[in-house]
């Protein structure tokens, strides 16, 4: 038994020399879910985010450009220490992922310990997680979304659906189990489609109530239970704006972390050009309306500095957001176009 189990080591010791580095980590990521021990140890030597009522801690770089600030596991337990925290505490991060050189990174909800003690300790401070977005650079977005979305999941998870008991979180938190009715509780994402319309000249953007003033984006909303991405595309802009869409084209996806999690399937489709009249679900939306290239391409040249203080009369979500990647696919085919009938 012992051999054969020898002998399995040694083979998988082969197989992850022969993957490439991706492949490892992905493993590596996997073991680290299901095996405590191994937890443990990379908690150890991994670098931990900190989160304070789900506000990420940024620090300023010496260049003076904002980032996430990440702890080395050793650093953050002085700290815990020194703003009167047992060290241990650091036990409760949980598993995001791990950098391209294999370094495990966790998320730490610290919301119980002082602020502003912790941010003199630390060096940083922390930031509501959408003004975040606008300061730190975008490949850092997903995963300051992620360790928030992560956190709040086991916040809001704390008991069984079933049977009202506590649930228990596994040590890296990739579950909850309730021990009472044995139901596993995975992290939840809600699909949302997005759809960017065009007439072939112009493009509909849709802004709700409570968006920031002059933001306009695309189309949006939940799938119901039951129904495949095509369905929802047509149901939700038929409701929002009474437009009948065709020819949809998946262009990409993304996690969302506001307000709950949704997982934002984004794609693009046109409508007939002689029936572009728009009957507003007032109900959902403020306004939507078509725009011309001119005017998404200057929204797109000249994004906002603080559009909550200075917010212009148009402008387009940022560049984290799916919305923008859609406006800014649909730009650049329109300069295509417009330069192929240039040529002709
Ligand atoms: N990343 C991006 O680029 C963008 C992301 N989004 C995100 O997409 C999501 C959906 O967009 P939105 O247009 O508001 O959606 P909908 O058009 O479906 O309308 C939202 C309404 O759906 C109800 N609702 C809330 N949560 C759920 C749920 N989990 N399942 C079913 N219905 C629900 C709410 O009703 P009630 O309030 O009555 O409970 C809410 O008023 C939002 O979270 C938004 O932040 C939107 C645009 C761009
Ligand atoms: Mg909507």
């Amino acid at each position: 038994m012992l051999q054969s189990f020898k002998h399995l080591f040694t083979c998988n010791l082969v197989l992850s020399r022969s993957f490439s580095g991706y492949v490892s980590r992905m493993r590596y990521l996997m073991r680290l879910k299901e095996d405590d021990e191994a937890y443990r140890e990379a908690l150890k030597s991994g670098k931990v985010l900190l989160y304070h009522k789900l506000s990420p801690l940024l620090r300023k770089t010496s260049s003076g450009v904002y980032k996430l600030a990440s702890l080395k596991t050793s650093d953050l337990e002085q700290i815990l220490e020194k703003v009167g925290k047992d060290k241990h505490f650091v036990n409760e991060s949980f598993l995001l992922g791990c950098t391209d050189k294999g370094e495990p990174q966790f998320s730490l909800e610290v919301g119980d310990l002082d602020r502003s003690a912790l941010e003199k300790e630390c060096r940083g401070m922390f930031v509501d997680l959408r003004k975040a977005f606008f300061m730190i650079p975008g490949p850092e977005s997903p995963l300051a979304a992620k360790g928030q979305a992560l956190l709040r999941w086991h916040q809001t998870n704390c008991f069984c659906s079933a049977t009202g008991q506590p649930t228990v979180r596994n040590q890296s938190g990739s579950f909850r189990v309730c021990h009472s009715s044995g139901i596993t509780y995975y992290p939840k994402m809600a699909p949302v489609v997005i759809v960017l319309v065009s007439d072939g000249s112009r493009c509909l953007l849709a802004r709700q109530a409570m968006f920031p003033a002059g933001m306009y984006s695309a189309l949006s909303g939940f799938c119901d239970m039951g129904e495949s991405v095509e369905e929802a595309l047509h149901r939700e802009v038929a409701e929002e704006v009474g437009l009948e869409v065709e020819n949809l084209q998946y262009s990409g996806s993304q996690h969302w972390p506001f307000p709950q999690s949704s997982f934002m399937l984004a794609c693009h489709a046109t409508v007939n050009p002689d029936k572009t009249q728009v009957n507003i679900d007032k109900a959902e939306l403020e306004d939507a309306r078509w725009f011309t290239y001119e005017e998404i391409t200057e929204a797109l040249q000249n994004p906002p500095r603080d559009p909550r203080r200075e917010p212009p009369v148009f402008w387009v979500p940022p560049s984290y957001a799916i919305a923008n990647q859609l406006i800014q696919e649909w730009a650049n085919q329109q300069q295509l176009s417009r330069k192929l009938h240039r040529l002709k």
